[in-house]
């Protein structure tokens, strides 16, 4: 068992510890149910015993009546458990959707957002399925069992062996047969997936005379599919044994062993609940559970898997070399790149030209209004040029794992704060790599404050710079080579935001894109990008200070603000977790 599905169940069994009212509640109403079971049989053996065979056959019909009356008793019972199930799959929805919908936000994807929570609503569906189905058998098994050991424990003896037999064999064909659906359910999708792709591209294959190829291409991905569907065919058929030897078996023992059970003082009654047990309860129980849970089983570990590792059917982000992008690429290539919001709008960028190269560090600077932030976006792949090529790790924008972008307005949300630490990865984060990632970026103290990477975050009590704080944390523990702070540190102090800003340029293969609010933060950068309307230019602090007008603007206006502010930075290291600072970050200046 690998650690993933070691996770897997434990965040399963965590998920109905934290249930357990709801999950005693269930329990309680189903005894309900089992209490019915039991009298199915162990009311008809003593109507027959006590009654009908002893002549009394008053005491026999009033036994068939305390039947009669477990039946609208049972049913109540199963209308309660009906309601104790929704309040199970419903937080398990709501969760699987918290999840899958964070995903595609972060993967910039609708349409992966409405294809995973359509899974969800598969997932919900199964799942409440499974609960009813697996807590029915248990409590129809213990009903039924619990019967047969007060008419006569031998008939434990009879029934008990090839039931275990019967169990032993479903549970053992359960996870083959997941891993057979799934490969059943990737290699349909794999020639779905071929035939829209060739039939959108028919002419082109006719033209090509790639006719021979492209049908070799997809009879390969056919006889895959036949293949894995002979594979779960064959487990199917394991599968259906399991019934069979655990409903049918026990009555045909039971039927065989008569006499051997009335030599030793089992009465016709005890046999005849026996044989009602069997075939009115245990027999449909199994035979619902190992269809109901086998199909839906597979079903549920499929879908889950598929919705908890992210490997639905939208195209994976390409995977980022460790240590940032391939060698040779830049880590950010912008050439030739034109982006208006809208076909008659004038371009916000026009022609722009800018190579960033792996470890990098560029600030972003211009007067406000002129596309700093639409600049960041277009590399994020939040937007999508107009015109011109964009690279990012060597590919075009998008992936997350490519490139984290913080905005000024940080995004934290409900949950701990270790949940908000780790969110934009796929593996969970330890404890003193969150450590590490907080002290880097000057979050510790305010981690601490609030109690520890567990402790509970509540969004509305942070003040926008601590909020900033924990999107910094969360950025820095992220994969992504290239780091893209748009105002990310405006709510800090200068030294909170020299630190962060330092922090996130010694970041290990790290590349770091920052729209600059602070004439320290243009010093701070290797490279400066000047954004003036259509005309950028971009060079070191000092080849701008000296060749361009509009830096030396910038800089004018900064210089009396960064002044104030120098002290500050070399005074408080950590300094400003909840400092506020006011709006926009350059009210005043033309920036
Ligand atoms: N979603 C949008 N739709 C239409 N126009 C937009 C949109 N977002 C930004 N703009 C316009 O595009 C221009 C560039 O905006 P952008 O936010 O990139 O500038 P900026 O340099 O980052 O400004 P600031 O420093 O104030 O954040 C502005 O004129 C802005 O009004």
């Amino acid at each position: 068992m690998d650690g993933g599905r070691f996770a897997g169940v434990r965040e399963g069994w965590g998920f109905f510890r934290r249930r357990r009212g709801v999950v005693g509640r269930l329990a309680a109403w189903s005894v309900l149910e089992a209490g019915q079971t039991l009298l199915a049989g162990y009311a008809p053996a003593r109507a027959l015993d006590a009654g009908f065979l002893a002549h009394r056959p008053l005491t026999g019909l009033g036994w068939l009546g305390v039947a009669a009356v477990a039946v609208p008793a049972g049913a109540y019972g199963t209308g309660r458990v009906y309601r104790n199930v929704a309040a199970l799959a419903e937080p398990l929805r709501d969760a699987l959707v918290r999840r899958v919908v964070a995903r595609g936000v972060r993967r910039a994807e609708a349409a992966a957002v409405s294809r995973l929570t359509h899974q969800v609503e598969i997932a919900r569906d199964t799942f409440a399925g499974l609960v009813l189905l697996a807590r029915s058998f248990v409590f129809t098994a213990v009903g039924a069992l619990t019967g047969l050991l007060l008419l006569d424990p031998l008939l434990l003896v009879v029934v008990v062996p090839p039931l275990a037999v019967g169990l032993a064999l479903f549970a053992a064909t359960l996870r083959p047969m997941a891993r057979r659906q799934e490969a059943f359910l990737t290699a349909d999708e794999a020639i779905a997936a071929e035939l829209a792709l060739v039939s959108g591209g028919l002419r082109d294959v006719t033209a090509a005379g790639a006719e021979d190829r492209v049908a070799a291409g997809a009879g390969a991905l056919i006889d895959a599919e036949y293949r894995a569907a002979r594979r779960l065919a064959w487990w199917s058929v394991v599968r259906a044994a399991a019934p069979v030897a655990g409903g049918r078996l026990p009555v045909v023992l039971l039927l065989a062993l008569a006499p051997w059970l009335t030599g030793r003082g089992v009465t016709p009654g005890a046999l005849v609940g026996a044989l009602t047990y069997l075939t009115q309860s245990l027999q449909p129980a199994l035979q619902t559970l190992t269809h109901g849970l086998g199909t839906g089983g597979s079903r549920l570990t499929v879908v889950l898997r598929r919705l908890l590792r992210g490997a639905d059917a939208s195209p994976r982000p390409a995977p980022v070399p460790p240590g940032g992008p391939p060698p040779g690429a830049p880590a950010v290539e912008l050439r030739g790149v034109t982006f208006g919001y809208g076909p008659g709008a004038e371009p916000v960028v026009r022609g722009l030209d800018l190579t960033v190269p792996h470890g990098g560090h560029l600030a972003v600077v211009g007067p406000s209004g002129v596309g700093k932030s639409t600049v960041t976006a277009l590399i994020a792949g939040v937007l999508v040029a107009d015109a011109g090529r964009i690279r990012v790790c060597g590919a075009p924008p998008g992936p997350p794992a490519h490139r984290v972008l913080i905005p000024q307005e940080a995004y934290v949300f409900t949950g701990t704060v270790r949940d908000n630490l780790g969110y934009l990865r796929e593996d969970p984060v330890a404890d003193d790599e969150a450590r590490a990632a907080a002290e880097a970026v000057g979050a510790a103290r305010l981690i601490d404050r609030l109690g520890g990477l567990d402790a509970p975050l509540d969004p509305a009590a942070l003040a926008a710079g601590e909020r900033q704080l924990i999107a910094l944390a969360r950025a820095f523990l992220s994969p992504a080579p290239v780091v893209l702070l748009d105002e990310a540190t405006c709510h800090l102090d200068p030294a909170a935001e020299a630190r962060a800003e330092r922090a996130f340029a010694a970041r290990p293969g790290g590349t770091l894109i920052v729209v600059a609010h602070r004439i320290a933060s243009a010093r701070r950068a290797g490279r400066v990008l000047v954004m003036d309307g259509p005309h950028t230019d971009c060079g070191t602090h000092q080849e701008l200070l000296d060749r361009s007008a509009r830096y030396r603007d910038l800089v004018g206006a900064w210089d009396g603000r960064a002044d104030a502010e120098a002290g500050a930075e070399e005074e408080a290291p950590e300094a400003a977790t909840g400092t506020e600072r006011v709006g926009r970050s350059h009210p005043a200046g033309p920036l």
